[in-house]
């Protein structure tokens, strides 16, 4: 691989073939639930039963999936790979951990966490949340949510990833549709940096314009090609 820094960016496409569900395909999670009730901290104020509902569904199911081999091939290339690696998912499920990875930020937070939104405390979080569940450093009720970053909240280690994307020649996106900010604009980010762009992907995404080489195809086909 002629790189000496890489940062790969992944989206839901890259667990779609191990069974856990993307956001804007046809059966994706924005078809059967409303982005402002179960993603929004408005919505969790809301309802919030209904927010620990959607989530906890989600974090059951993870024990029902297994990384494939477009995970496998990622934490393969950090293990061979000599230089700077970032592997930086928009993901919440914990595919990438589960397949090897170790240089690994979650953008968009953990399944595998929750947090008080009172005092900020995060602890693991194996089972399902509810309202009656009780803050283990500030003990209060109710403040207890899923640790994921929601519409219009700060995503988490910007500062890690920008500086990683400044010092990278190799940007590799996977499995994501360009839609949601500022993930989807990494691209240019990493081609202001003089990068190479790849993009990886069942489709042609939204950014695919931006790449200067893109592979179409199932993430667990074009990702071990393109790697190996
Ligand atoms: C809808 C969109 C327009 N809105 C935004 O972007 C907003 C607002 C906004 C900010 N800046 C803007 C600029 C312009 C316009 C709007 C904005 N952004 C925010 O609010 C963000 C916070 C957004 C985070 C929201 N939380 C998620 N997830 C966690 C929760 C949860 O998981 O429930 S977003 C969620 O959707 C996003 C998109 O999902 P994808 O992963 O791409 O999945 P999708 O289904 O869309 O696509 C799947 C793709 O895979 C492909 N595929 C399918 N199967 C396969 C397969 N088998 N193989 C390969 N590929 C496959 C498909 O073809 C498809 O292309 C992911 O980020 C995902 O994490 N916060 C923020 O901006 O803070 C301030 C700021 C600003 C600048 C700099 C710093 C801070």
């Amino acid at each position: 691989m002629k790189a000496t820094s890489i940062v790969v960016l992944t989206g839901a496409g890259i667990s779609a073939e191990s069974g856990v569900a993307t956001f804007r395909d046809g059966d994706g999670l924005w078809a059967s639930h409303r982005i402002e009730d179960v993603a929004t901290p408005e919505g969790f104020a809301r309802a919030p039963e209904l927010v620990h509902t959607f989530y906890n569904g989600r974090r059951r199911e993870l024990a029902d999936v297994a990384p494939n081999a477009a995970h496998l091939a990622l934490a393969k290339l950090e293990q061979e790979f000599k230089g700077d690696f970032l592997l930086v998912t928009q993901n919440i499920d914990d595919l990438h951990e589960r397949a090897g990875s170790q240089k690994l930020v979650h953008m968009h937070g953990e399944l595998a966490k929750a947090l008080c939104a009172n005092c900020g405390n995060r602890i693991a979080c194996a089972s399902d949340l509810s309202t009656d569940d009780v803050c283990s450093v500030c003990s209060t009720p109710g403040h207890l949510r899923p640790d994921v970053v929601w519409f219009g909240e700060f995503p988490y280690k910007m500062n890690q990833i920008e500086n990683a994307l400044e010092r990278c020649d190799l940007f590799i996106s996977i499995g994501t549709s360009g839609n949601v900010y500022p993930a989807a604009g990494f691209v240019q980010q990493a081609r202001y940096a003089g990068a190479r762009s790849v993009e990886l992907n069942l489709e042609p995404s939204e950014g695919v314009d931006y790449f200067d080489e893109s592979y179409h195809g199932p993430a667990t086909l074009v990702v071990p090609a393109f790697v190996e």
